[in-house]
């Protein structure tokens, strides 16, 4: 990634997007986007672990404006681990670290074998994007300690992640899925004075936040749609219905070309 790559995204394209972005006045619970690029079919990515060039360079640079507007900026191990995501912002004009999000990565388990190579640390260490928070599961910390060569690792990590700046962050989880629960991640948002947050994926984060009820804690939905079929195979957004729940549908819908991209904008309909 070269130093110098900047995007442009046109003034005249902002007003349409507002109604969808974070208030100035700020709620009680962290502001919740939920942002992501999908093919035809679906789907985030050509396979797990695949990345994947969906967004052309008008809708990019949208998503990069989206960056600046969010106090955070959530993905899931799959997607770190799969992307080495750099999370920041590319915008042109961005003059402030303050104007960046701080990432925010769900790894309950501790997959993420990151090291000081990865981008988010590179970023962070030149100041061009802020240090990862990583949330992990209260749980898991506790049987990892019992492992000598897992503490070693641990602590190699825990030196990384503190040199620039970041931490990690226990968060309980529960029993019955095994995941965090969505209240919980805004709880230690909450608590990081993260007001916002931009959810982009991958396919686990946010088909486990688009179903009932923990939907209702997402307060707009932001998609670019690119022109083009992935096929079988792919990480799909597909969340699991769950009976008797409403049709899950967008209220407030806004369609916004951006390039060959359209982008879609609305809120979650509560009916
Ligand atoms: N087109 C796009 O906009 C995007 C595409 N992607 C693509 O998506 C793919 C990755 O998606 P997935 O494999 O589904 O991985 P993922 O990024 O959703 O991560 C899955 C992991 O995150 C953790 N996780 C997810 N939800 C959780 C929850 N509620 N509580 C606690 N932990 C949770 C779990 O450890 C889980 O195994 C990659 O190929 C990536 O390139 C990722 C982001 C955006
Ligand atoms: N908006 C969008 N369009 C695409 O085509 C994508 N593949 C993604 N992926 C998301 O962006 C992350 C990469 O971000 P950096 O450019 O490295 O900062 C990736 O991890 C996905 O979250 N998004």
């Amino acid at each position: 990634m070269s130093r110098k790559e900047t995007l442009t995204f046109p003034p005249t394209s902002i007003p349409p997007l507002t109604p969808y972005l974070p208030p100035l006045n700020k709620p009680k619970k962290p502001w919740v986007t939920l942002t992501y690029a999908t093919s035809l079919d679906a789907s985030l990515s050509l396979a797990p672990g695949v990345r994947t060039t969906l967004s052309g360079p008008h809708s990019k640079a949208m998503t990069h404006y989206l960056r600046t507007q969010h106090a955070a900026i959530l993905v899931g191990v799959g997607t770190a681990m799969a992307d080495d995501p750099a999370l920041n912002s590319r915008l042109e004009g961005i003059i402030s670290l303050d104007q960046q999000p701080r990432p925010i990565i769900l790894d309950p388990r501790g997959r993420w074998a990151f090291t000081a190579e990865n981008k988010v640390f590179q970023l962070a260490a030149r100041g061009e994007g802020k240090a990862p928070f990583i949330l992990v599961s209260r749980e898991e910390e506790e049987e990892e300690e019992e492992e000598e060569a897992s503490i070693t690792t641990q602590q190699e990590q825990e030196k990384i992640l503190q040199s620039v700046g970041g931490k990690y962050i226990p968060v309980e989880i529960c029993s019955e899925t095994r995941r965090f629960r969505w209240r919980d991640v805004l709880k230690a948002l909450a608590e990081e004075e993260l007001d916002s947050v931009m959810v982009e994926g991958g396919g686990e984060v946010i088909n486990s936040l688009l179903v009932e009820p923990e939907n209702q804690l997402v307060d707009s939905v932001i998609v670019t749609i690119a022109p083009t079929w992935l096929g079988q195979g792919g990480v799909v957004v597909s969340p699991t219905r769950k009976e008797n729940a409403p049709q899950l549908k967008l209220r407030e819908v806004s369609w916004q070309p951006h390039g060959e991209d359209v982008v879609l904008c609305g809120k979650i309909s509560r009916t």
